[in-house]
């Protein structure tokens, strides 16, 4: 398959006070086009500072980070802010709905700016919420908000969906669900999913599971045997 992603001795360096901290510390891996990849790590380990530098809203200290045709370090501000509203769709942990917009209204906002975008009505179907588009996020449910944040991303068509703890907030049962559409979605779209956690039990479902610990890649796993969600248990 080809390669969509590729991170080439990536570090990141914060400076807080006098103490320079190292989120990541010299990061290598790549991502082939339509893979569905779990990005696992304990808290700190630096998980959410790959999946902001590869969504475009952050930098790295050095190294560099392909995706497609372009390399997005060497993006000036401005193109990069167009990889990010293009290419890039977010699933959040608290999914970031804009209060004052119904369902539809949230999706349609974000893929206002995209020019290949998706049908709004359409993907808010897809994902199960055809009857509740009217609905203002705190008129729904966490594990629907997700769905609508779901929706959102995917909408705008774009080539990477970046998700952070993307059950974090929801229940079990909610959780899978969720789980369940991002699996879905891949396997439908051949879209390249990238989904950052702390809980291995979701590793099972994903064609390539990148270990990360103390800013550094313990492991890259390929999965042979990816399983379906319904069949992992945690
Ligand atoms: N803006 C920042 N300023 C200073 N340090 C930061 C900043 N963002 C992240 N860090 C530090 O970088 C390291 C990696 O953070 P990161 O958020 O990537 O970890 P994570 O694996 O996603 O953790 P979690 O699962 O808890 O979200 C941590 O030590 C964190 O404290």
């Amino acid at each position: 398959m080809k390669k969509l992603i590729e991170f080439k001795g990536v570090t990141k360096e914060y400076k807080v006070g006098e103490v320079p901290i190292k989120a990541l510390n010299g990061v290598d891996f790549s991502i082939s086009e339509g893979e569905f990849v779990v990005i696992l790590g304990a808290s700190g380990a630096g998980k959410s500072t790959i999946l902001n530098i590869l969504g475009g809203m952050d930098t790295p200290t050095s190294g560099q980070v392909f995706v497609g045709d372009q390399e997005i370090t060497s993006l000036s501000e401005k193109k990069l802010t167009d990889y990010r509203g293009e290419k890039v769709g977010f699933v959040f942990q608290f999914y970031n709905l804009i209060p004052n917009l119904n369902a539809l209204e949230n999706v349609e906002f974000a893929t206002e700016v995209c020019k290949n975008h998706l049908d709004a009505k359409d993907i808010l179907h897809k994902v199960g919420l055809t009857d509740r588009i009217k609905n203002f996020p705190s008129q729904l449910s966490g594990g629907e908000q997700q769905r609508v944040a779901i929706a959102r991303a995917v909408a705008k068509n774009p080539l990477l969906l970046l998700c952070d703890e993307p059950t974090g907030a929801l229940d079990y049962v909610t959780g899978k669900s969720v789980l369940k559409l991002l699996q879905d979605l891949n396997r439908e779209t051949n879209k390249c999913v990238v989904l950052v956690t702390h809980n291995s039990a979701i590793a099972p479902m994903a064609d390539k599971i990148i270990k990360v610990k103390s800013g550094m890649i313990e492991s890259v796993t390929m999965n042979d045997e990816k399983q379906s969600v319904e069949g992992i248990e945690w």
